[in-house]
C-alpha cells in the first residue's frame, strides 16, 4: 500500500515513538504573534530555560494593532501585549516583524510571504489558521499556549497522528467563482464537522490550477470544517512562487530543495481514511447567512426555512441562527442589505484578492449605506498595491485604505461591526459577535465583498463580471 503525502512528512518528523503514546515530533517552523505567547514566555524563565532554536522561531503582531493610526495605540491590552513580545523577543533572541516593520503582517500572510514556509516542513503557531500554510505541501497546524511553550524549550511536540482525508476537486470553476466559494461550499455541503480529527489533502484539477493565494485560501479554512490541517501537494507553482522569497533556499540550494519537494506526493494507491469528491461546476458564488460557516448558500438561493429543517435541533439552531442575524426563513440572499464590507483577514488579504476587489470597484462608488475597508495582510501587499495603484481605485470608490493586522476579523481591536449591523467580510469567522458584540457577519469572498459594497447588498458576482465583459 502507498503513502500519502501526509504520511510521508509526518513519518520524516517522529523523533520518538511509543506504543500508545503520541508520537514526539520534530518542528520545523514555530510562527509566534502577541496573543498566545506571553504566558509561554513566562513559563520559559520560570523554569529558567532558553528557546532552543530561535533560528526556527518567527514572531510578528497582527491580533490587537490598530491599522488606522499606527502611532497611536490607546487600547491599554493591546500596548502590554504588543511590548511584551517585543521583550520577550529581545530576551530570548527570536526575530520579530514588529510594527515598524517593512515584514510586519498578519502571521499566515507574512509566513509564506518571505519564504518562511516551505514544503516538506512541520509548522505550528499558537493559532487555529495555521492551516493556511499547509499551500505549499507542509503539515501545519494551530497549537495551544501550553504547546507554545514546550515548542520554544524543545522544538518539539507531542501528537497523535490525524486521521487523513481526500478531498479532491476536479473541473471548471464557473465565472465569479473563488477558492473562497469553494471553501465556503465545502463546508457548506459536508458541516463544520467533516473534516473532524483528519488532515485534509486537496487535489484534482481544479486545485492543480489554483495559485498560492487561492490554495492558501482553501487550506485556511480547513479548520472551519473541524480539520487539524490541510494541505497541496507542492508543484511548479509553488517552486514558483518561492523562488527568491527572502528565507527560501539560493542558488544550487533552492534546485536541490526543488529536488527534495517534488518527492512530496502522495503515491497513486495511497491509503486514506476517507475521501470526498466534488465537481468544481457545481459551485456558485456564496454568502453565509448564519453563525457559523456552513450556513452558507449560494448567491441566488434564499435561506432555509425552518420546516424544511430535518429534525428538531436543526431546526432550534436554525431559529436561534435567523434571530441572531436578524433575517427571515425563507428570505432570497440577495436581498439581505449590508452596511460594512471587509476585505482582508488571513483568507483574503493577499494581493491577488485586493486586485480581484479593485476590478469590480474601479471607477465605482460605495453604496452611501456602506462602509467600506480594505486591510492589506501585510505591509508587504500593502506597498505592492500601492506601487500598482489599487488603493487609489478603493480609495476613489469610497474605501478605507488600512495598514496591515487583523482588523475586523474579530473584535479584538478598534475595527467593530456595530451590533444588529451586518458585514459583508472575507474572513473566516462568523460566530455570535464575532466581529462585535451583535454584529451580524457573512463571509464571502474579495468579489462578493466588494459587489456588496458597491450595491449595498449581495449581487450574483458570476453575473455582474459576465455583464461587464459583454458591454
Ligand atoms: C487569537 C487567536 C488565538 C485566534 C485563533 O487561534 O484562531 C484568532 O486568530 C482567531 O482567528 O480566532
Ligand atoms: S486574520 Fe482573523 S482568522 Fe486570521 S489570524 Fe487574524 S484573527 Fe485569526
Amino acid at each position: 500500500m502507498g503513502k500519502s503525502i501526509i504520511d510521508k512528512i509526518w513519518e520524516k518528523h517522529v523523533v520518538h515513538r511509543e506504543e500508545g503514546k503520541p508520537d514526539l515530533m520534530y518542528i520545523d517552523l514555530h510562527l509566534v504573534h502577541e496573543v498566545t505567547s506571553p504566558q509561554a514566555f513566562s513559563g520559559l524563565r520560570m523554569k529558567n530555560r532558553k528557546v532552543r532554536r530561535p533560528d526556527k522561531t518567527f514572531a510578528t503582531v497582527d491580533h490587537n494593532i490598530p491599522t488606522d493610526n499606527r502611532k497611536v495605540i490607546n487600547d491599554p491590552v493591546a500596548l502590554n501585549q504588543m511590548t511584551t513580545l517585543e521583550k520577550n523577543c529581545l530576551e530570548f533572541g527570536i526575530p520579530l516583524a514588529g510594527l515598524d516593520s517593512p515584514e510586519q503582517g498578519i502571521v499566515h500572510v507574512i509566513g509564506p510571504e518571505l519564504g518562511l514556509t516551505q514544503p516538506g516542513m512541520t509548522i505550528v503557531c499558537g493559532d487555529s489558521h495555521t492551516s493556511t500554510h499547509g499551500a505549499f505541501g507542509s503539515i501545519a497546524f494551530g497549537i495551544g499556549t501550553s504547546e507554545v511553550e514546550h515548542v520554544m524549550a524543545t522544538q518539539t511536540l507531542w501528537q497523535s497522528k490525524p486521521k487523513t482525508l481526500k478531498l479532491e476537486i476536479n473541473g471548471e470553476l464557473k465565472k465569479g467563482v473563488t477558492a473562497k466559494d469553494v471553501i465556503l461550499y465545502i463546508i457548506a455541503k459536508n458541516g463544520i464537522g467533516f473534516g473532524t480529527g483528519h488532515i485534509i489533502e486537496y487535489c484534482g484539477d481544479a486545485i492543480a490550477k489554483m495559485s498560492m493565494e487561492e490554495r492558501m485560501t482553501i487550506c485556511n479554512m480547513s479548520i472551519e470544517g473541524g480539520a487539524r490541517a490541510g494541505l497541496v501537494s507542492p508543484d511548479g507553482t509553488t517552486f514558483a512562487y518561492l523562488q527568491g522569497r527572502k528565507y527560501a533556499p539560493k542558488g544550487a540550494e533552492f534546485a536541490q530543495a526543488v529536488e527534495n519537494w517534488k518527492e512530496l506526493v502522495s503515491d497513486p494507491d495511497a491509503a486514506y481514511d476517507k475521501t470526498i469528491q466534488i465537481d468544481a461546476a457545481d459551485i456558485a458564488p456564496m454568502v453565509s447567512w448564519g453563525t457559523n460557516p456552513s450556513m452558507t448558500s449560494k448567491v441566488n438561493e434564499q435561506l432555509p426555512k425552518l420546516e424544511e429543517c430535518k429534525n428538531e435541533l436543526e431546526q432550534k439552531s436554525l431559529s436561534r441562527a435567523l434571530d441572531y442575524m436578524g433575517l427571515q426563513e425563507g428570505q432570497k440572499i440577495e436581498d439581505i442589505q449590508i452596511q460594512h464590507v471587509f476585505i482582508g483577514s488571513c483568507t483574503n488579504s493577499r494581493l491577488e484578492d485586493l486586485k480581484q476587489a479593485a476590478e469590480i470597484i474601479r471607477g465605482k462608488k460605495v453604496h452611501p449605506q456602506v462602509r467600506a475597508l480594505v486591510v492589506p495582510g501585510s505591509q508587504q501587499v500593502k506597498k505592492q498595491a500601492e506601487a500598482e495603484g489599487l488603493d487609489l481605485i478603493f480609495k476613489q470608490a469610497g474605501f478605507e485604505w488600512r495598514e496591515s493586522g487583523c482588523s475586523m476579523c474579530l473584535s479584538m481591536n478598534n475595527d467593530i461591526v456595530p451590533s444588529g449591523e451586518h458585514c459583508a467580510s472575507t474572513s473566516n469567522r462568523n460566530f455570535e459577535g464575532r466581529q462585535g458584540s451583535g454584529a451580524r457577519t457573512h463571509l464571502v469572498s474579495p468579489l462578493m465583498a466588494a459587489a456588496a459594497a458597491l450595491y449595498g447588498h449581495f449581487v450574483d458576482v458570476g453575473a455582474l463580471l459576465s455583464a461587464e465583459t459583454v458591454q
